[in-house]
């Protein structure tokens, strides 16, 4: 089983840089947006997107799009360090690793435990690359279990499950086995560091697509040209 847990991964200079450098630049070009489950319930907390593709969420369903939902743009480019940094840890556990999109999440209150309830990532076509996730400014909960559902309570009750306190610069891989676990974000801490942080934004990188294929949508676009 492949579960990578780094909670100093990042130090405080090092996640200060990127977000004053790379994270905050984007969120003004690609505003964050509240989301939308199929079933029509609102995310409780804001994403956008950067990279080739975007994960989107709507009453039309889970998908990647090439756009931000919101403004119609294409999506920027994923920033060079986060994009170095992404696939140098992708890519130690499966080579042909390419960041094709990285998913930001900004969680800024929890009045509703879970945030994020138990799930598997399993949009993607490509379900064997490692998901490779970095967490700054806010600490909190992330859980991890196995590949069947460990139930609604939270905290969570089901045996199966691994709870893992996440802060700024913390690192965490799903892989190989552990690729498609289910795993949930359960609540923020008010961590302070040097820094008083009313956030926590997760950055979630993924390889959509199996090596040498891409969407549908690429192909559409070659043909025209
Ligand atoms: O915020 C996190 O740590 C988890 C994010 C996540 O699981 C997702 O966006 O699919
Ligand atoms: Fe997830």
């Amino acid at each position: 089983m492949t579960l990578i847990y780094e909670y100093d991964y990042l130090d405080i200079n090092q996640t200060q840089w990127l977000v004053e450098n790379e994270i905050d630049p984007l969120l003004v070009k690609s505003p964050l947006y509240r989301g939308t489950y199929p079933s029509g319930a609102r995310f409780k907390f804001e994403m956008t997107n950067c990279g080739d593709y975007g994960w989107i969420s709507d009453q039309n369903g889970q998908r990647y799009q090439q756009t931000h939902p919101i403004t119609g743009a294409k999506w920027q480019p994923v920033p060079p360090v986060i994009k170095r940094i992404m696939h140098t840890e992708g890519a130690k556990l499966y080579p042909s690793f390419e960041v094709q999109s990285v998913l930001i999440n900004v969680y800024k209150s929890c009045d509703t435990y879970p945030i994020m309830s138990f799930h598997q990532d399993i949009t993607e076509e490509n379900k064997e690359a490692p998901i490779v996730s970095l967490s700054f400014e806010l600490g909190g909960d992330f859980y991890v279990a196995g590949l069947s559902h460990p139930g609604r309570d939270y905290p969570p009750t089901d045996p199966s499950v691994q709870k893992f306190l996440v802060k700024d610069g913390t690192l965490i891989i799903l892989a190989d086995e552990h690729r498609l676990a289910y795993h949930a974000f359960g609540t923020l801490h008010p961590f302070v560091s040097r820094t008083l942080f009313t956030r926590r934004i997760n950055l979630t990188a993924r390889m959509v697509y199996l090596p040498n294929k891409k969407a549908s949508d690429d192909k559409d676009e070659i043909s025209v040209l």
